[in-house]
Order: structure tokens, then C-alpha cells, then sequence
């Protein structure tokens, strides 16, 4: 075979909105260790007795609300990236889709892949910034099943391509559908982590310590905090939005130690503030899935009108967005 085989991973979503199917999904997301990274026992504990048993119900309701008559969001999305860069690679590639958690699964992928006897594989999370939880995890999963097959073929690991200029310029063709001099404010929300998370990216001392907020350097380039940032300036750069008119944030909290601010706590300042409308990017995603459509678009809506807000517009994600898929294409053929 000549062929080059591009896996591209997704995080995973519930195979339906019933409450067994999400509690099944969220049970392996939340058993990972790179996402619940305490000791074993008290993982098992929290998730299993605590976490998964109380938040599969309240889940299920929100994914039955997210889902459609083509599925979830998230995966179908997913697919759509895969089927358009096929056809943009051409013949001497195959795109795979495979999902972290649940369906298709990253070993059933990998299975087919074996079978065609790739000369070169391509590992391509769907995550631009590189964080434990998502492309580690992703990563990882991929090497446990590989390391155990006969031929393992050439192979090319991307880590993360925040800064690379067609996904920045994909997410800027996505923002100029609306008019930023229109909003109030524009707000770059980021799926969160718990700090301690992003405190273990370093050899010596803490994010705290380092400007991650400002600039790159070689020790905070693998920091979700740093690389959030610098996805932010690119975007706000390219845009033209002056550094006051937006606020980076951080979505999806499961408890306080989180990176700050809270995105939805952003959102309830400025309605406090007196501002009337909204405009937010969520860049950390490249499909449209629970945490924006439902989050952002029903959610933060919802608090805004709350203090006083009138608007909340989500720009959208890159889904099956050209340049987007130009730049998937880019990376795997580079
Ligand atoms: C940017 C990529 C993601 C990172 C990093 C990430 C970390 C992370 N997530 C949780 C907990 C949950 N995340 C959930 C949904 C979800 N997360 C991502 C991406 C990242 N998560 C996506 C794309 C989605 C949406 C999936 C979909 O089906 O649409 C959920 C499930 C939803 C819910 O019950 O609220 C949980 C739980 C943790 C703990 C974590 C890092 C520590
Ligand atoms: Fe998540
Ligand atoms: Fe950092």
C-alpha cells in the first residue's frame, strides 16, 4: 500500500440522549485520568457514586434538547469535516473519523486501519490547543492500540495548530458575519480546566508564574491557558477588535478551581454593566455541540436576559467551514 491514512478524533458524545446511553458516555469520559486526574480510588468514587449517578438524569434532558433528526451535533459535524477533506486529499489518502469516548471508537477505527496496511498514518485531533484531557487523551488511546500492532507504519502526531493562520482565518471569515461595531462586547469563551492542569505542563513552577496571559514562550507553549490566549490575539488582530472591547473566558466549570474568569460570569457582569448585546467565540470547539449550541446559545442567553441583556450571538463553529477543511488538509499533508 502507498496509501496515507489520516485519523481525525473528535471528543465523543452519548450514542443517544437517553439517560443509560449518557451515563455509559459520561462514565468512560469521566473515569479517564487525564480528565479526573486524582488517585484512582477517590476518582472511582467521586465519578461513579457522585458525579456520573446525579448528572446523567440533568445531562440526558439538556442532550435531548441539543439532539436532531440527524443525531448529535458533535459527531455529525465530525463527519462532515471527514467526508469534505476526502474529497479534498483525493486518492492518495483515506479519512477516518474516530471519537475519544463512545462512537467510533478510536480501536474500532484503528482496527480498519490496520487492515489497510497504511504506509504513513496521520493523528489529527480535532482540538487546536493542546490540552491533557482532550488531544493527551486522544493520543494516548491512539498508542495503547498501536503499540501492540506488528508493523506500525510512519507515523505523524499533531499536537496542536492554534496559531495556524487558515484555522485563525476560518474562525475571522466565521466573526465577520457579524458586525463586532454592533455589540456591546465580544467574548472569547474556552472550554475550561481546573488549574492544577495546567499547572503540571511545567517543569518548575506554576502557570501563575509564568505570563501566560501575554505571551508565548518555550515553557508555556504546551499551557491551554497560554495557547488560549495567543489564539485570542490572532483572532482579535485579524478582526480589528481593540483589546478593551473583549474578555477571554473559560466555559464548563465542574468546580471552582477552574481557569478564570468564568465565562458565565463574564456574561452576568456586562448585562450588569448595562451592555444590550453580545457577541461570542468559542474557538476551542470546531463543531458545533452541546457546549455552544446549548451553553452559549440557550444558557448564557438565558443569564443575560436575567441582568438586563438583551442579546447573545454565538458565532459559529468551523464545522464544514472550506477553510477550515483547507486547514485540516494542510496538516496532514505538510
Ligand atoms: C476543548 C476540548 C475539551 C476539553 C479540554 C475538555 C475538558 C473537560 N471536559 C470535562 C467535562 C465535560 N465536558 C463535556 C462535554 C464536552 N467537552 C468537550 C471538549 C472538551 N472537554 C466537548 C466537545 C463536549 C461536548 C460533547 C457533545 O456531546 O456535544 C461534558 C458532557 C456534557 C455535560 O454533562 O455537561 C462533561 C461532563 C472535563 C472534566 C474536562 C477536563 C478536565
Ligand atoms: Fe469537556
Ligand atoms: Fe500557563
Amino acid at each position: 500500500m502507498t496509501k496515507t491514512g489520516v485519523l481525525l478524533i473528535n471528543l465523543g458524545t452519548p450514542d443517544s440522549p437517553s439517560v443509560g446511553h449518557v451515563r455509559s458516555y459520561l462514565s468512560q469520559f469521566l473515569n479517564d485520568p487525564r480528565v479526573i486526574d486524582i488517585p484512582w480510588l477517590s476518582r472511582k468514587m467521586l465519578v461513579n457514586l457522585i458525579i456520573v449517578p446525579f448528572r446523567a438524569p440533568k445531562s440526558a434532558k439538556v442532550y435531548k434538547e441539543l439532539w436532531t433528526d440527524k443525531g448529535s451535533p458533535l459527531l455529525y459535524y465530525s463527519e462532515q469535516a471527514k467526508e469534505l477533506l476526502q474529497q479534498s486529499l483525493g486518492e492518495g489518502y483515506d479519512v477516518h473519523l474516530a471519537m475519544r469516548y463512545k462512537n467510533p471508537s478510536i480501536p474500532d477505527v484503528l482496527e480498519t486501519m490496520r487492515k489497510k496496511q497504511y504506509k504513513k498514518i496521520v493523528v489529527l485531533p480535532m482540538f487546536p490547543q493542546y490540552a491533557s484531557a482532550s488531544t493527551g487523551s486522544a493520543i494516548e488511546e491512539v498508542m495503547r492500540v498501536m503499540k501492540s500492532w506488528w508493523v506500525i507504519p510512519e507515523l505523524k502526531i499533531i499536537s496542536q495548530y492554534y496559531d495556524h493562520p487558515l484555522y485563525i482565518d476560518a474562525f475571522v471569515e466565521r466573526g465577520k458575519k457579524y458586525n463586532h461595531h454592533e455589540y456591546d462586547h465580544v467574548i472569547f469563551s474556552y472550554h475550561g480546566l481546573p488549574e492544577r492542569q495546567v499547572d503540571k505542563v511545567y517543569n518548575e513552577g506554576l502557570c501563575s508564574d509564568h505570563d501566560c496571559e501575554h505571551e508565548i514562550t518555550a515553557e508555556n507553549e504546551y499551557c491551554y491557558k497560554a495557547t488560549c490566549y495567543a489564539t485570542t490575539r490572532l483572532l482579535a488582530a485579524k478582526l480589528n477588535i481593540p483589546q478593551e472591547k473583549y474578555t477571554v473566558s473559560f466555559q464548563s466549570r465542574l468546580d471552582q478551581k477552574w481557569l478564570k474568569p468564568f465565562s458565565d460570569e463574564v456574561v452576568r457582569e456586562c448585562g450588569r454593566k448595562g451592555m444590550k448585546k453580545l457577541l461570542i467565540f468559542s474557538p476551542a470547539f470546531t463543531a458545533d455541540c452541546l457546549e455552544t449550541i446549548i451553553e452559549i446559545g440557550d444558557e448564557y442567553q438565558e443569564i443575560f436576559h436575567e441582568h438586563g441583556g438583551e442579546k447573545v450571538q454565538l458565532v459559529e463553529s468551523l464545522n464544514e467551514h472550506p477553510t477550515w477543511i483547507a486547514c485540516l488538509k494542510d496538516l496532514a499533508v505538510r
